[in-house]
């Protein structure tokens, strides 16, 4: 691979903004630093582009099996649209099965992924309950897999869900390995029941998704969560958060001093609940859980963001047509396909709204877009920031230019946009995964299957490119 010296642009990362020239070797960035000049290099100009770490989506569902359907964009498709969104490593969700070993997911997650995705890309493992046969295969998954962070799902009673003896174990085990958990945080009996009650009453349209799924379920089971992490000592990340009544539960077990962190996603922060009243059946195309929440709770979510509340933001990408998926559940809401497609627009939303609105500042962009992603998740220094040593993972963004998002131009395999017709400032131009590009001048240039899997360290380890991924 030949070098590259990326010129005349503004480096971004968590902590700072300056002008410095940076030299790619080898998958890597070999210098950064004033005038470099090697000869045969190829020169990058970044003139007025800020040249940001890649962004680290930590929360995607590629090719998911969900709601009697599997979410439409794959590895393939997803890591071309997050590309092109600015996204440079995504991790996804191995989703198990009950009762089954957690390698055969796994294996089939490796067989989705390998030989198409376009950039980086890593596993979250579900856990289901919690067994001896569980607690014996987890050692060897991250070692051998470099999988360090399990997904407990606190919802979807009857298919995903877990008890509360299994979170607690989760997090006990979770403590001993060095992982973090991360939980879906919503009270899945009392919106089974809540549900129940409004299909006898035969109300069936979309706006009865948000409204048996109240912010308070949505409270309680985060509060529940953050007291067991407590009580084992362990570490959650608490994926999703939608609303105020969650957001508080957090911040109050941070200030116990819980290590316990919130991740919020760009629909929470631009959309509301209003959004499934649409007619025709549109409502739909805004369905998942949580749900859309009252308008007012969105400044909630971003003061927290601000002030460290919550510290990433993540797509929750789990894509589903309009036509064909979404309209699995006309005349009964329960048989919508939950999920949307955010993996393209996380990184402009984030940075239309938050830094050009001045909710937060550039270098906070940075942090909750990749660095602390990188760092919650084993991936840092390798990834999420600009460091001699890092991957190359670099976005070249314009923060000027001016574009409205459409179907009609996003890369997402599905046939609808949830932020149809929003204007925002600001587009990644050029992506460079480890060195190479994946996006050039707004086009497509990548290969199928370039992204490797990457092996992540445990739970506040870091991940060097010339050391031993997984350390005890
Ligand atoms: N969020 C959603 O509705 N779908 C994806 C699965 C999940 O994250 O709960
Ligand atoms: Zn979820
Ligand atoms: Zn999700």
């Amino acid at each position: 691979m030949g070098k590259k010296i990326i010129k005349n642009g503004t480096i971004v990362t968590a902590s700072d903004t300056y002008q410095a020239d940076v030299l790619i070797e080898d998958e890597i960035i070999a210098m950064i630093g004033k005038n470099i000049a090697i000869d045969g290099a190829e020169v990058v100009d970044a003139s007025g582009l800020y040249v940001f770490p890649g962004g680290i989506d930590p929360h995607t569902h590629l090719e998911m099996p969900f709601g009697g359907t599997v979410s439409k964009d794959d590895f393939e498709t997803g890591t071309m649209a997050a590309a092109f969104g600015g996204t440079t490593t995504v991790i996804d969700f191995c989703i198990t099965r009950k009762g089954e070993t957690l390698r055969n997911p796994i294996a089939e997650w490796h067989a989705k992924s390998k030989d198409k995705a376009v950039i980086d890309y890593s596993f979250h493992l579900m856990i289901g309950e919690m067994n001896e046969d569980v607690m014996s295969e987890l050692p060897s998954i991250l070692s051998d897999e470099g999988i360090t962070s399990f997904k407990v799902f606190m919802a979807y009673k009857n298919v995903f869900q877990a008890d509360d003896g299994t979170l607690f174990q989760t997090l006990k085990t979770a403590k001993d390995l060095g992982a973090l958990v991360m939980v879906h945080a919503e009270n899945g009996d009392v919106i089974d029941h809540l549900v129940n009650e409004a299909l006898a009453l035969g109300y069936t349209d979309p706006i009865y998704h948000a409204l048996t799924r109240p912010p308070e379920a949505e409270g309680e089971a985060t509060e529940r969560a953050a007291t067991l992490t407590g009580l084992a000592e362990s570490q959650l990340y608490v994926v999703h958060v939608s609303c105020e009544d969650a957001m508080l539960k957090i911040k109050a077990a941070r200030e116990k001093g819980y290590d316990v962190w919130g991740e919020t996603c760009p629909q929470y922060l631009v959309l509301d609940q209003t959004d499934l009243e649409k007619p025709n059946f549109e409502g739909a195309k805004y369905v998942w859980s949580p749900p859309l929440r009252e308008k007012w709770n969105q400044e909630k979510l971003w003061n927290a963001l601000k002030n460290g509340y919550l510290q990433t933001i993540g797509s929750d990408q789990c894509s589903f047509d309009f036509v064909g998926q979404k309209d699995l559940g006309k005349g009964d809401f329960t048989k919508i396909p939950n999920g949307g497609p955010m993996i393209e627009d996380r990184f402009s939303i984030l940075f239309s709204e938050g830094v050009k609105k001045g909710r937060i500042t550039l270098n906070q962009f940075v942090d909750i877009t990749s660095t602390r992603s990188a760092k919650l998740f084993g991936l840092y220094p390798k990834k999420g920031t600009i460091s001699v040593g890092a991957d190359a993972d670099i976005v070249l963004f314009d923060p000027n230019v001016e574009r409205t998002i459409s179907a009609e131009t996003h890369h997402m395999a599905v046939d609808y946009n949830a932020f149809e017709g929003m204007k925002v400032t600001g587009e990644p131009i050029t992506v460079l995964s480890r060195g190479e590009y994946v996006i050039k001048e707004k086009q497509f240039v990548g290969t199928l299957g370039a992204g490797n899997y990457i092996k992540r360290a445990r739970y506040g380890k870091t991940l060097q490119n010339d050391s031993d991924i997984v350390t005890v």
